[in-house]
């Protein structure tokens, strides 16, 4: 399992923001987590990449093996090396080519030898149909070519798991439609897709587990998500 919560309680500061919260996410699953503005998506998310530290006394927090509740701040990088993250917000670095921007992430991340590095840059601009743009800069790519290459960025070093925060939040219904099959795609690859979304309609689009964010819990609505009156979420 790469994570698996069990009773996890879930804080900014003093205010309780998910109580008990039990989460398993397997190899190769698409998870959307649904759920009102403020409900506390980005929190769940934010524990899982260690931004938001979760309290001892939880009955498990393990992500990709590491028991979060004992995680040393050194040991987080690693952490997040085996894992890529996604926003809304693309967060492209601006004053740099596609391929410097791919690069940068390779270089910090340990890699050494250029040919590698160079067969690597392309294999993932490959598959987010994104070579002709290898040198162009952010700012002349469209919102949702600039999220392709946040996608190839987070897959660069190959992660069992993608936590992708309102990957299309900012993009028009087409290009997010383009973007969640992406995700999709990668996820068939095995890697674990887990994304929030306001994008309900994607959900019976693109078929996954479904987890929604409701009055300070966390519950599992697969099997009757669409049963419920979803335009609310
Ligand atoms: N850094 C912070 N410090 C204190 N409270 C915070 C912080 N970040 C978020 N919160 C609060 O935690 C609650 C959950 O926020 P969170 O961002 O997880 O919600 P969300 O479901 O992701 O919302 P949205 O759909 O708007 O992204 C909100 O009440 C928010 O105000």
């Amino acid at each position: 399992m790469l994570i698996d919560y069990k009773n996890v309680n879930i804080y900014h500061d003093d205010v309780h923001i998910l109580n008990d919260v039990v989460f398993h996410v397997d190899e190769g699953e698409f998870i959307y987590i649904i759920g009102k503005v403020g409900s506390g998506k980005s929190s769940l998310l934010k524990t899982i990449y260690c931004e938001l530290d979760i309290e001892s006394g939880c009955e498990k927090a393990e992500v990709l093996g590491r028991d979060l509740m004992k995680i040393k701040r050194k040991e987080i990088p690693a952490l997040r090396k085996e894992m890529g993250i996604i926003f809304q917000d693309f967060q492209l670095l601006h004053d740099r080519t596609v391929e410097e921007n791919l690069k940068f992430v390779l270089k910090s991340t340990g890699w050494k030898s250029k040919s590698d590095i160079n067969a690597r840059i392309d294999e993932v601009l490959d598959a987010v149909e994104m070579s002709e743009k290898k040198y162009s800069m952010p700012h002349e790519l469209s919102g949702g070519e600039q999220q392709r290459i946040a996608i190839a960025r987070a897959i660069l070093n190959k992660p069992k798991i993608i936590i992708a925060d309102e990957p299309t939040g900012n993009l028009d219904p087409d290009t997010a439609n383009n973007i969640i099959c992406l995700l999709k795609q990668i996820s068939c690859t095995g890697t674990a897709i887990v994304m929030t979304t306001h994008n309900i309609s994607m959900l019976n689009k693109y078929p996954g587990i479904v987890y929604c964010c409701k009055d300070g819990s966390l519950n599992d609505i697969t099997k009757d998500y669409n049963k419920i009156d979803l335009a609310e979420e």
